[in-house]
């Protein structure tokens, strides 16, 4: 039985196809109850993503490109929304991008391009997003962002996307600390690796996945809809009094 979220509006950011994280959250939001709105990247994933949403128990109509590189489409993104919807009660910000070729061999080579794009794509665009979405939320909110371990700790190949992680994970604490008076509550859920599209692009993704099964306490790995579920959690006012925290669902990993 999932945490009633009838009447509330969320927007989730960042469902590529199916096996998209973002996707887990919508799943699990949609048997909240919750209404949804959906962003997607580009043109190259308006089909996936209205063909999946069709999908969805509930009515969710709303669905529009934002390309977080660009300021223009980030504003007229929110703006729409708010025209459309008034208010929300907070959204899951589920994007990152890093070039292949920064994410094997050594970080000492990632290039200057390399570590700006992966700090834009997926740190900063979590600041300009909440600057956007904060007067949206006039009656308090929850923002939600995925992170990875490899932004505590070295993990192999992650490199310059691990950077990013620590970034965008200081980011959420800044604003966690920025916006807690507006009553908007910030949090990142911290996920075990998931076969996804981007963590394709992470060198030997599969012995990643093979460790957690080896080590983790609970000797298997995350699937997104433990992930969809934490995020009814931290939407939800069970989760009213944490803020700035980053929660690990990664099946134990990170106490090791
Ligand atoms: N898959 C994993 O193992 C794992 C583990 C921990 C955290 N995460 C994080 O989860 C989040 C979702 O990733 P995923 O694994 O579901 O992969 P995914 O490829 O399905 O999702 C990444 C999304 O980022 C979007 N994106 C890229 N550039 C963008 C841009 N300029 N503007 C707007 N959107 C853009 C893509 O369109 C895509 O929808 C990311 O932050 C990722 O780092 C993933």
């Amino acid at each position: 039985m999932s945490i009633s979220l009838e009447g509330k509006t969320y927007v989730i950011m960042g469902v590529a196809n199916k096996r998209s994280i973002a996707w887990g959250i919508a799943r699990s939001l949609d048997q909240s109850g919750a209404r949804l709105i959906f962003t997607y990247a580009g043109e190259r994933f308006e089909k996936s993503v209205r063909d999946l949403v069709a999908t969805l128990d509930g009515n969710h109509d709303i669905i529009l490109p934002c390309d977080v590189t660009n300021d223009e489409s980030v504003e007229n993104c929110f703006s729409t929304i708010k025209e459309q919807v008034g208010t929300i009660d907070g959204l899951a910000h589920c994007i990152a991008f890093a070039k292949t070729e920064e994410l094997a061999g050594n970080f000492s080579d990632t290039s200057r391009d390399g570590f700006l794009l992966a700090q834009n794509i997926s740190s900063y665009s979590l600041t300009i997003i909440a600057r956007h979405a904060k007067p949206l939320m006039s009656e308090g909110g929850s923002i939600i962002a995925l992170t990875y371990i490899g932004g505590e700790r070295v993990m192999p190949n992650y490199n310059v996307m691990g950077v990013a992680k620590a970034s965008l994970e200081m980011s959420v604490r800044y604003l966690a600390a920025d916006l807690g008076r507006q009553g908007i509550r910030v949090n990142a859920i911290s996920s075990g690796p998931i076969r996804t599209l981007s963590s394709k692009g992470v060198s030997d993704f599969n012995s990643i996945l093979h460790e957690i099964e080896e080590k983790a306490p609970l000797h298997r790995n995350t699937t997104p809809e433990e992930v969809g579920d934490t995020a009814v959690f931290l939407f939800s006012n069970m989760s009213r009094g944490i803020t700035g925290e980053t929660i690990h669902v990664d099946s134990g990993y990170h106490i090791l």
